[in-house]
């Protein structure tokens, strides 16, 4: 039988957790806060924007929303992340993707406090997980929430074959970099890449984040592999669905997640928590 990785079931006792640490925050008179910039108006960016509004209210984060037109520029962006890096009530920064073309959304994520970029994103947060560095340090939350996802399975790490499909710094690489560090062997796949149906075929696990609805079907999947879904797609008729055709899909794998249900409000309990985190840290730096 199949395993519906339930990701909103794993988000609750998620996000209780973080609603609890919350609390011990405020006792100390702090109030984590978590600012979000978004620019122009990205299908997938307003599904996560309204699902983390109503998360940050309802845990007592502090959330701030700066939306701009798509027409906005480089410098009103940048005063805006100094402004946010500057101002001791936000604890997380976060710039949505995808931004308008003519905008340099890695200037602006450079620009964004190490200490306070909550998506992990930074160069300086990206180089130390890829570096595998102990310590403190934000990482992608989507790529984290995966981690929740796969250890509540008890998937064993250790020498297993991984196939993943995209290499955005959002998910892909990030996700790469998790799994190495657990010493799984990892083989990423792009469009550029030569029979992509034979390297997912051998894999154990299958993560899939293409934003093409249906990239992944049933014949591609070895029996009893787990399959991690992370496309946010629209139909013409504007159901939510993943990469992954999951009605064949679950037929053949072990474990599958959902869309919605999956990885989504996981990706919502990591970022929360992970605003959290930088709270906590940042109290812990001004005692130090
Ligand atoms: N549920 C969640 O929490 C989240 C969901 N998402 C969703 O995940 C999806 C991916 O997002 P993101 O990582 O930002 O995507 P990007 O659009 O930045 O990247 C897509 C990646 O998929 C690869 N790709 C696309 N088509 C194919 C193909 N036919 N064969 C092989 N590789 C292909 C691209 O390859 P190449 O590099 O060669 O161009 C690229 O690496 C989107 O639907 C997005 O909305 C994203 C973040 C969080
Ligand atoms: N800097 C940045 N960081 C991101 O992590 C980031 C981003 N930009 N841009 C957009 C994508 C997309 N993304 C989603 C997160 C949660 C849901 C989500 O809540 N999904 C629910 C939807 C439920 C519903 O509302 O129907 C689910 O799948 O169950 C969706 C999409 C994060 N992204
Ligand atoms: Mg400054």
């Amino acid at each position: 039988m199949v395993k519906i990785i339930d990701g909103k079931a794993l988000a609750k006792q998620e996000n209780e957790k973080t609603a609890h640490r919350v609390e011990k925050l405020k006792q100390k008179g702090i109030v984590p806060g978590l600012a979000v910039i978004l620019a122009g108006e990205d299908p997938a960016s307003l599904v996560y924007v309204r699902n983390k509004q109503r998360k940050a209210e309802k845990l007592g984060i502090y959330s701030i929303q700066k939306n701009f037109p798509a027409t906005v520029d480089q410098a009103t962006l940048l005063q805006t992340i100094e402004a946010l890096n500057d101002d001791p009530k936000v604890h997380g920064i976060l710039v949505q993707e995808p931004l308008p073309k003519h905008l340099n959304g890695q200037a602006l994520v450079a620009a964004i406090d190490p200490q306070k970029d909550v998506d992990g994103f930074h160069p300086l947060n990206v180089g130390k997980l890829y570096n595998h560095l102990p310590g403190n340090y934000p990482v992608a939350c989507t790529p984290r929430g995966i981690i929740t996802m796969l250890d509540s399975l008890n998937f064993n790490y250790v020498g297993a074959k991984v196939a993943i499909v995209g290499r955005s710094i959002l998910v892909g690489r990030p996700m790469q970099a998790l799994l190495i560090n657990r010493d799984a062997t990892v083989t990423m796949i792009g469009r550029q890449t030569p029979d992509p149906a034979a390297i997912i075929k051998d894999a154990d696990l299958v993560i899939v984040a293409t934003g093409k609805a249906n990239f992944l079907t049933a014949s591609m999947v070895k029996p009893g592999a787990v399959v991690i879904d992370v496309g946010i797609n629209r139909t013409p008729e504007g159901k939510l669905v993943g990469d992954v055709n999951f009605e064949q899909v679950k037929a053949v794998a072990s474990a599958i997640t959902p869309v919605p249900g999956g990885v989504g409000p996981m990706t919502i309990a990591s970022l929360m928590s992970q605003t959290v985190d930088l709270a906590e840290w940042s109290l812990e730096n001004a005692k130090g």
